[in-house]
């Protein structure tokens, strides 16, 4: 999956400029007034059409994703939300398909006094229907800027590292990776989410960090990081769950255990709980590693992929399965998701000058 090919999405005026322009050079081709009038309509209704249906289909089809986006998605700004904002685009283009022939049929049989007026007047529909979706196209270029820099999740074998921050998630990845980690954001934590890859045994494993989520107790986080959690767990066949007794983190390791178990109760897939930064403290029953000095990260790293299935195989039965001891049961009637309106809750798509900082 990867975002990072949708286009700008272009705002009213912008569709409408380039129409215009489109529809000048047109114009200018034919020699007589009312048909070059005529043929002015004409290429301005098609040039918005073409362009807001390429608005549409710049986005990824949401039925078509795989489900870690739809639930992000959903997180983010509200899948009903979203499809209403391309529904709005579609209204429009379908709008102007509907009313092209019409309307240039309009100026070609108006007298020749007549002529500049109804296109005048076609146009300033046209306008008027394409700054209607001027909110929309806005939203949707917002949209865009944030799934540009969402995670590239692939459907291979994934284990998610957790533990309390500092304690060494993203040195663990850095470490196993072929190659150097993406580095991509969520727009409801700050912090960058390092994604790793490796080859192993010829098949692509994905090492996916949890920045800024799985590193609190429960009664702390809100119902967004509860659903990113929720997202982020359904990708992983096995978590890692990394604790620093040396408490260099600056976490005493009764609170780091007592997320260990938090987060057994979380999650059906398998946990593999150990212990970084063994250099300066190790703890007994655990396996130690040091992701400064590299000692022990292969071995962890094999207890790991100890969970992968055998080739072919599906993904751990556990996958998927993820329960939110607060969550409403799935029914139809009650199970509605509280799906976050970005203008109303602090959620916003990141301003462009921000992420291109
Ligand atoms: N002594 C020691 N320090 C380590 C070791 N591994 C990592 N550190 C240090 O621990 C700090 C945090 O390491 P990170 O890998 O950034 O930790 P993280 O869990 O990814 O941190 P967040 O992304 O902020 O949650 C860094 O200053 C590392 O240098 C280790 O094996 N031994």
């Amino acid at each position: 999956m990867n975002f990072e090919r949708i286009p700008t999405v272009p705002t009213a005026d912008e569709v409408l400029d380039r129409a215009l322009r489109r529809a000048a050079a047109k114009m200018r081709e034919k020699k007589q007034k009312k048909r070059a009038s005529e043929e002015f309509v004409r290429a301005a209704y098609l040039s918005v059409h073409d362009k807001l249906v390429s608005v549409i289909q710049g986005f990824p089809e949401m039925d078509n994703l795989p489900r870690f986006y739809q639930d992000l998605f959903d997180i983010i700004w509200g899948t009903e939300h979203l499809r209403k904002a391309l529904g709005a685009v579609g209204w429009a283009a379908r709008w102007t398909k509907d009313h092209k022939g019409g309307l240039a049929k309009d100026v070609r049989f108006s007298s020749d006094e007549d002529a500049t007026a109804s296109r005048k007047k076609a146009v300033a529909r046209l306008a008027s229907v394409v700054h209607q979706i001027d909110d929309q196209l806005l939203y949707l270029n917002e949209v865009r800027n944030v799934m540009r820099k969402l995670p590239v999740i692939e459907d291979v074998f994934t284990i998610v590292v957790a533990g309390f921050p500092n304690v060494g998630k993203s040195s663990f990845i850095r470490r196993v990776s072929s190659a150097e980690p993406e580095i991509a954001s969520y727009p409801f934590t700050t912090k960058g989410v390092i994604i790793g890859h490796r080859i192993e045994r010829r098949e692509k494993i994905q090492l996916i960090d949890t920045p800024g989520l799985l590193d609190r107790p429960a009664e702390e986080r809100n119902t967004i990081e509860k659903q990113a959690i929720s997202a982020i767990i359904n990708t992983a066949d096995v978590i890692l769950f990394i604790l620093d007794p040396s408490t260099y983190c600056g976490f005493p390791l009764e609170d780091q255990m007592r997320l260990l178990d938090e987060i057994r109760e979380l999650v059906h897939v398998p946990i593999i709980a150990v212990v970084n930064k063994s250099d300066v403290k190790t703890l007994e029953g655990y396996k130690a590693m040091s992701t400064a000095s590299g000692e022990g990260v292969e071995e962890v790293l094999e207890m790991l992929l100890s969970e992968k299935p055998a080739p072919g195989a599906a993904h751990h039965p556990g996958r998927q399965g993820y329960s939110d001891p607060d969550e409403e049961p799935a029914d139809k009637e009650s199970y509605d998701r509280p799906s976050i309106k970005w203008r109303e809750s602090g959620l916003r798509p990141p301003r462009r000058d921000e992420i291109e900082k």
